[in-house]
């Protein structure tokens, strides 16, 4: 895979069999499309190619939108890069490319980037207003000598896995289902700042995270069994989202994760939080002797879903 981007050359590059989308969290629909190219590329004696923008569309043309991405950048470039494609053109998307119509941008992937088959997700549209759809995108193809084919959805219980449906599970808490439509746990990568120094004296010290790319979503508030990564190695743990009503350190959204057996100071070190199942919501104690007696039924439902061994 070659991550190709504006400043490289696009010359001597090969014909494509291409797709285009923004891929945010590059989930196991986007992985299933990206086969079906490779397919058709190898048929055909093609390259294989994925058109993504490195900045979400929407950011361009409404600039007070604030995404709630499943992916930054350097997540989504590490995910594609461990695709099966040849090529990834990281298109960035201006207000200029956001005017061409369907069959303009057509045209520019035909000779920039020399697509000579275009498959298209089953719900994917593009060009200026994305007025257009798939019978008007085969017309053109026509035209300009570019195959046109519409891939197949990937559809689990009846529904297609898409970034939306895995946005609406994370919001819910329902990340076991969003992570079995991704293939790959969700993760929250940051820092560790300082907190309100409470939870050592409850016998739960938790590192608060402060998200390293802010535009990535949140999933919904409540306790969660997950992995924490430090310096490299793997933890067990479990994590709290919310407002802390028990202690009531005031409106801001906090995100803490108590380390089991770890007993280490990682205040500004990296780490990061894999979600493996929900628990509970949160909840407001009368005591903080109520809310310690909680936090050790959570640590050993912990125990149980991450199957450790009970101390
Ligand atoms: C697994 C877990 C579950 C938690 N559940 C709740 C809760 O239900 N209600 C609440 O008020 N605080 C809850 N908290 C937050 C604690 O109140 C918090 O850890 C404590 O205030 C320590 O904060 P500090 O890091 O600022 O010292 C939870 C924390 C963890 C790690
Ligand atoms: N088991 C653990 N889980 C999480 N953090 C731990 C653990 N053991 C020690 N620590 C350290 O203690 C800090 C948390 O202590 P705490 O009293 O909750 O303070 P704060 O309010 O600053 O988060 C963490 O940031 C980390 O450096």
């Amino acid at each position: 895979m070659r991550i190709i981007t504006d400043t490289d050359r696009t010359e001597n590059l090969g014909p494509c069999a291409a797709t285009i989308g923004c891929f945010d969290g590059v989930h196991r629909g986007h992985r299933y499309l990206i086969n079906q190219v490779c397919k058709v590329a190898a048929e055909r004696g093609l390259h294989s190619a994925i058109v993504t923008f490195p900045v979400h569309p929407r950011q361009v043309m409404q600039t007070d939108y604030q995404p709630q991405l499943l992916s930054c950048l350097h997540q989504k470039t590490d995910l594609i890069s461990q695709l099966d494609a040849d090529y990834c053109f990281m298109l960035p998307f201006t207000r200029e490319l956001s005017q061409l119509s369907a069959r303009e941008f057509m045209q520019v992937l035909q000779k920039h980037y020399h697509i000579q088959v275009l498959v298209i997700g089953y719900d994917h549209r593009f060009g200026h207003n994305r007025t257009e759809g798939f019978e008007d995108y085969c017309r053109y193809g026509q035209e300009l000598g570019m195959e046109v084919i519409r891939a197949k959805a990937l559809v689990e219980d009846g529904v297609s896995i898409s970034s939306s449906h895995i946005r609406s599970l994370l919001k819910q808490g329902a990340v076991h289902e969003a992570n079995r439509c991704l293939g790959y746990e969700y993760y929250l990568d940051g820092t560790v700042t300082d907190g309100y120094k409470v939870g050592r004296k409850l016998g739960f010290p938790t590192a608060n995270l402060l998200p390293a790319c802010p535009e990535k979503l949140i999933p919904a508030e409540g306790v969660y069994a997950v992995y924490t990564y430090v310096q490299g190695i793997r933890y067990a743990g479990m994590l709290n989202i919310g407002h802390r009503p028990t202690v009531n350190n005031g409106s801001d959204l906090s995100i803490e994760v108590n380390i089991l057996d770890f007993s280490e100071n990682i205040y500004r070190k990296q780490m990061r939080i894999e979600f493996i199942a929900f628990i509970r919501s949160e909840q407001r104690f009368d005591s903080l002797e109520q809310l310690t007696v909680q936090l050790k039924a959570d640590r050993e439902q912990v125990r149980k879903l991450l199957q450790m061994p009970v101390r």
